[in-house]
């Protein structure tokens, strides 16, 4: 059945879904911040700020933001962590009683709150959230992808299942939203640490130590939040986290090769318009993991390399000197 979906936020993950789904033959609907991004769109087919050189579908209209109206009853969201709780806010009206699917991955370092966190604080929706190993320019592509679709109430992540799948994006269903978003938010962190360690020249073994020692800090910090066991080892967890820590087009990893390397946070985050939300995310985390007393050293050195410029070796350094343990606990 075709549906009327607005999708909220046109960078490129919002584009990239916005594509999909008018591929799907839904009429679609794109809402963005920037007026050249909503001009590129209309006249050229392209988002040539945020998923440039990529040919989108026609049928898709993009709009800025405060064109949004009450027109909608089911709506995408895509805007980044830092920025949903306001958005949000401006939106409340349009949004209440609405289907929303939140495609947006991260912590909010003011509150410390996961995005549906937000929402459950600010509106009133059916809520359901997307994630799982997907890089936009691929889904752009249309090459093959695999993610989770999890809600609290079964028959919206099935509505959600039946509206983005095709032959190149296969979508299943949870009911675990808070696992999904735990590992959504937390493979960012884990992967600035692979790419801090690829930059630092550390081999093979490293970067595989730390994915493992990180889905295992996830898991920790999951089941305390809430989260079910196997949702770590599924799409959204470990599928996400090794696709983010060895991808070359993830941004999280790149900001973490170029810390590395040398560089320092702020010429990272200044030479792109892209956001890698674990350069927030870890803030929020590193907070969260004292306030609720979970081990999670790989996210405290992220943490200490990003806002206290620790030396990203004596980081790496420090973890591996830390007392000996078994590896099950
Ligand atoms: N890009 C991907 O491959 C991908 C895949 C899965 C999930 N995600 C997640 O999707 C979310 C959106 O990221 P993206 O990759 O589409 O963005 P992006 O990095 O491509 O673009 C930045 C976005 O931030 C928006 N922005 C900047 N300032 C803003 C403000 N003040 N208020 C509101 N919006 C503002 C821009 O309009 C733009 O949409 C993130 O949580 C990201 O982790 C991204
Ligand atoms: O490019 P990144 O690091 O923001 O990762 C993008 C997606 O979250 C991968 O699933």
């Amino acid at each position: 059945m075709q549906e009327k979906i607005a999708v909220i936020g046109g960078g490129s993950w919002g584009t990239a879904l916005a594509n999909l789904l008018s591929d799907n033959n839904h009429d679609v609907s794109l809402y963005v911040l920037e007026e050249e991004v909503k001009e590129s769109i209309n006249k050229k087919h392209e988002n040539s700020i945020f998923l440039k050189g990529i040919e989108l579908n026609k049928r898709l209209k993009c709009f800025l933001f405060e064109e949004l109206s009450a027109d909608f009853d089911k709506i995408l969201w895509v805007v980044p962590t830092q920025f949903t709780r306001d958005t949000l806010v401006k939106f409340k009206e349009l949004l209440n009683d609405k289907h929303v699917i939140v495609a947006t991955k991260g912590i909010e370092i003011k509150h410390k709150k996961f995005v549906h966190e937000i929402f459950e604080e600010v509106v009133n929706v059916k809520l359901s959230v997307l994630s799982g190993p997907s890089f936009a320019k691929e889904v752009a592509l249309r090459k093959p992808t695999a993610v989770s679709i999890a809600s609290f109430d079964n028959s919206e992540a099935k509505l959600w299942q039946r509206i983005f799948s095709n032959e190149y994006f296969r979508c299943y269903t949870l009911d675990d939203v808070v696992g999904v978003e735990v590992g959504g938010a937390m493979k960012n962190v884990i992967a600035i640490a692979t790419g801090i360690s690829d930059g630092l020249g550390f081999g093979n073994n490293a970067r595989a130590g730390i994915i493992t020692r990180g889905l295992r800090e996830i898991t920790r910090l999951g089941l305390k939040m809430g989260g079910k066991l196997e949702t770590f080892m599924g799409l959204s967890g470990m599928g996400d986290l090794v696709l983010t820590c060895t991808g070359e087009l993830s941004r999280n990893r790149t900001v973490g090769i170029r810390l590395g390397k040398g560089e320092k946070i702020e010429e990272i985050t200044e030479s792109t318009k892209m956001i890698a939300e674990g350069v927030y995310t870890v803030k929020a985390a590193y907070e969260l993991a004292k306030k609720l007393e979970i081990e999670m050293p790989i996210t405290e050195e992220v943490y200490k390399i990003i806002y206290e410029s620790k030396d990203p070796q004596e980081s790496f350094y420090d973890i591996m000197r830390r007392p000996l343990k078994e590896e099950n606990i």
